[in-house]
C-alpha cells in the first residue's frame, strides 16, 4: 500500500507534507508526493482579502481528494476553513508547534514594546488589528509572499521587521532572525496556527483512515483545535477575519482564550471559557455565542464590508 499525499509545493507546505511522510515512514508506511497549485499560489498580486479567501490555498486539493487521485491533503491547520463540505474531514491534528506569532528582523534590538517606531511588514488583518490596538506607534504594510519572498522584502527596506508564525518561521530554519516572541496573551494566535492537518474524503477506505490517524493525530491537539475551529465556525470566519482563539489543556480540562479585533484596532473583544475536554466543541459554540453578545457581531459585519 502507498498513500498519496496532496500538497502544495510552496517550501512550508512541502515541510509539512515531508513532516506527514515521516510520520507516516515511522510504521514503514509507504507514500509519495503530489504536488498541487492553488488559485492563492497563482495569484500573488493581490491582498488575499480581496481575493475573497474561501478556500484559496485548499480547492484544488480537495478537488483531488474527491476525484481519488490523492488519498490525503495536507494544509497548514490554520488555512482551512472553519467547516468543510460533508463528503470531506480533517482525519488528523499533528502535535502543535510553539503556537506565538513572532517579530523577524535583522535587527535583533527591535521591539514592539519598546516604544520605538518602525515598520513592520504583514498581509494578515488579525495581525494588522493588533498591531493598531496594542502598538499604535507601528507602521504596517501588506507583506505577501512566501518567507523568501518577504525576507527579500524586508530586505529591500520594504520593511524592519515581519510579524509571522513561529511555526512557520522555525519550519524554514529562519530561527535565528528572531527578534521577539510575541506572547499569546495580548497576540493570542489564529486558530489552528501551529499544527499541521490532514484532510480525507469520506471515500478513503476505513483502513487508510485508521492507519494514517493512528500515526499522525495527535490527541491533545485535536482537542484544542476542535474547540478553536468550533469558536471560529460558529463566528463563520476564515484564516482572513481578525479573529483569534487558542486552547490549552490542564489535564483533562480545556481553557479557551478567543476573540476578534476591528480592523483599525479600536475594540478588541476577548474571553475565556473552560470545561472538560470532552466538551471541546460546545465550548468554542458558547464562547463564539458570548463574543457576539457582546458587540462581536458589529465588529464582523463591518469587517466583512471592509474586505
Ligand atoms: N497564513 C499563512 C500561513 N499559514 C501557516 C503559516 C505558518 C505555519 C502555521 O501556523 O502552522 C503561515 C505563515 C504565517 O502566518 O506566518
Amino acid at each position: 500500500m502507498k498513500i498519496k499525499i496532496g500538497t502544495r509545493s510552496s517550501r512550508l507546505a512541502l515541510w509539512q507534507a515531508y513532516h506527514i511522510q515521516a510520520l507516516l515512514k515511522t510504521a514503514d508506511v509507504d507514500s509519495e508526493l503530489v504536488l498541487i497549485e492553488t488559485k492563492g499560489d497563482q495569484i500573488l498580486d493581490r491582498s488575499l482579502s480581496k481575493i475573497g479567501s474561501k478556500g484559496v490555498f485548499t480547492q484544488e486539493l480537495e478537488d483531488q481528494l474527491r476525484a481519488g487521485t490523492i488519498d490525503i491533503a495536507v494544509h497548514s491547520a490554520k488555512d482551512l476553513q472553519s467547516s468543510l463540505p460533508d463528503d470531506l474531514s480533517i482525519i488528523a491534528f499533528t502535535e502543535r508547534e510553539r503556537v506565538n506569532d513572532v517579530l523577524v528582523s535583522h535587527d535583533k534590538s527591535l521591539s514592539l514594546t519598546s516604544g520605538r517606531e518602525f515598520v513592520v511588514g504583514t498581509s494578515s488583518t488579525r495581525r494588522v488589528a493588533m498591531l493598531k490596538h496594542f502598538c499604535p506607534h507601528i507602521k504596517t504594510v501588506d507583506m505577501r509572499g512566501n518567507l523568501q519572498t518577504r525576507l527579500r522584502k524586508m530586505e529591500e527596506g520594504q520593511c524592519d521587521a515581519l510579524l509571522l508564525a513561529f511555526a512557520g518561521v522555525h519550519r524554514m530554519e529562519y530561527d535565528e532572525l528572531i527578534a521577539e516572541y510575541l506572547p499569546t496573551q495580548d497576540f493570542t494566535p489564529a486558530v489552528g496556527q501551529g499544527s499541521v492537518a490532514v484532510e480525507a474524503a469520506s471515500t478513503l477506505s476505513l483502513e487508510k483512515l485508521e492507519l494514517i490517524r493512528r500515526l499522525t493525530n495527535h490527541e491533545p491537539t485535536e482537542a484544542c483545535l476542535k474547540a478553536e475551529r468550533a469558536f471560529l465556525r460558529r463566528l463563520e470566519g476564515g484564516c482572513s477575519i481578525p479573529v483569534f482563539g487558542l486552547a490549552t489543556l490542564q489535564g483533562e480540562e480545556l481553557t479557551l482564550t478567543g476573540g476578534i479585533v476591528s480592523l483599525d484596532g479600536s475594540e478588541l473583544l476577548r474571553e475565556q471559557f473552560s470545561g472538560p475536554l470532552a466538551e471541546a466543541g460546545a465550548i468554542g459554540h458558547d464562547l463564539a455565542e458570548s463574543i457576539l453578545a457582546k458587540g462581536g457581531g458589529e465588529i464582523l459585519r463591518a469587517v466583512r464590508q471592509n474586505l
